[in-house]
């Protein structure tokens, strides 16, 4: 049965906790020929949270990403988003989701022969049939939304920063006002006080517009400062997913390594310095 925008928008099973599930992958498994990169791999994303994604390189990430966003075909299993079991769903009801979703891809992917503010009208173009006018005064608001001044809307992508590229994307990624967005590694390549900078960001925006946000990353400081909650893939399945205590407490060999390691300890001391500097004035 064909559902309308508001149903898709507002359905989505609700958990033991009351919490809404708004991105449900159950026993999803996906190769290529003879590899199998996910064996009946689980996760739950909820309404409102960042949850962050972790594994070691090639584990396979970006392919459950892919997955997810129907760019890659699973052998078995089932993946529903905003309510909707996606593959089992009509070509309107798919759309509606579509629009419902925002996609940050690793390296931006910006077009190059394409200034900011025609970017982020890609998606507004493909979906929505609004006067140039409207697309124009909604794509500044975009801009401004992420932190880059009006004037960067008339560059190219040549043109940008590394860090202004991840925030045009960004607004792209927010052009039709999505539910859930999906970040890959959406700080690789900044430097430290700009990863910060676009993690507060993050942080700002699921505040402000209550978004949803999946985020795949190596970085330790947004798992420690911006993601409410932390999925590890090994295996090709969800290792453990739940909070940095969680983490703490797993003791599979490599979640213990990332989380307890040197470089994780250095993070953890660093997170505690500011309040440390607070107390002593
Ligand atoms: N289109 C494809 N065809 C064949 N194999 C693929 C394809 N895409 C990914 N793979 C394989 O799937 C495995 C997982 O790759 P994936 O890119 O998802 O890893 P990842 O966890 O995202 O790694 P990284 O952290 O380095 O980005 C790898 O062995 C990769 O070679």
């Amino acid at each position: 049965m064909e559902k309308g925008l508001e149903a898709v928008m507002q359905e989505g099973e609700v958990n033991a906790d009351g919490r809404q599930v708004v991105l449900s992958v159950r026993d999803v498994t996906v190769g290529f020929g003879s590899q199998l990169v996910l064996d009946h791999l689980n996760l739950d994303v909820y309404r409102g949270e960042i949850l962050g994604f972790v594994g070691a390189s090639g584990t396979g990430k970006s392919v459950l990403m892919r997955t997810v966003l129907g760019l890659l075909p699973h052998r078995s299993g089932t993946i529903e988003i905003l309510g909707v079991d996606y593959d089992n769903a009509s070509e309107e009801e798919r759309m509606l989701v579509d629009m419902r979703l925002g996609v940050l891809f690793q390296h931006g992917a910006l077009f190059s022969a394409l200034t900011v503010k025609e970017n982020i009208q890609l998606p507004m173009r493909e979906y929505l049939d609004l006067p140039q006018s409207l697309m124009d005064e909604l794509a500044y608001l975009k801009v401004e939304m992420v932190g880059l001044s009006p004037d960067a809307a008339d560059k190219y992508p040549s043109e940008l920063s590394g860090g202004m590229i991840k925030r045009a994307a960004l607004a792209r990624a927010l052009a039709l006002d999505p539910d859930l967005v999906f970040l890959d590694e959406p700080t690789s390549g900044l430097d430290p006080i700009g990863a910060a900078d676009f993690d507060a960001l993050i942080a700002k925006l699921r505040d402000t517009l209550g978004l949803t946000v999946y985020m795949v990353t190596h970085d330790l400081d947004s798992l420690f400062s911006v993601c409410d909650r932390i999925a590890v893939l090994g295996q090709k399945r969800v290792l453990v997913e739940g909070t940095l205590e969680d983490m703490f407490a797993c003791d599979d060999p490599w979640v213990q390594s990332y989380f307890r390691g040197k470089r994780a300890r250095s993070v953890v001391a660093h997170e505690k310095q500011p309040t440390a500097e607070v107390e002593k004035t």
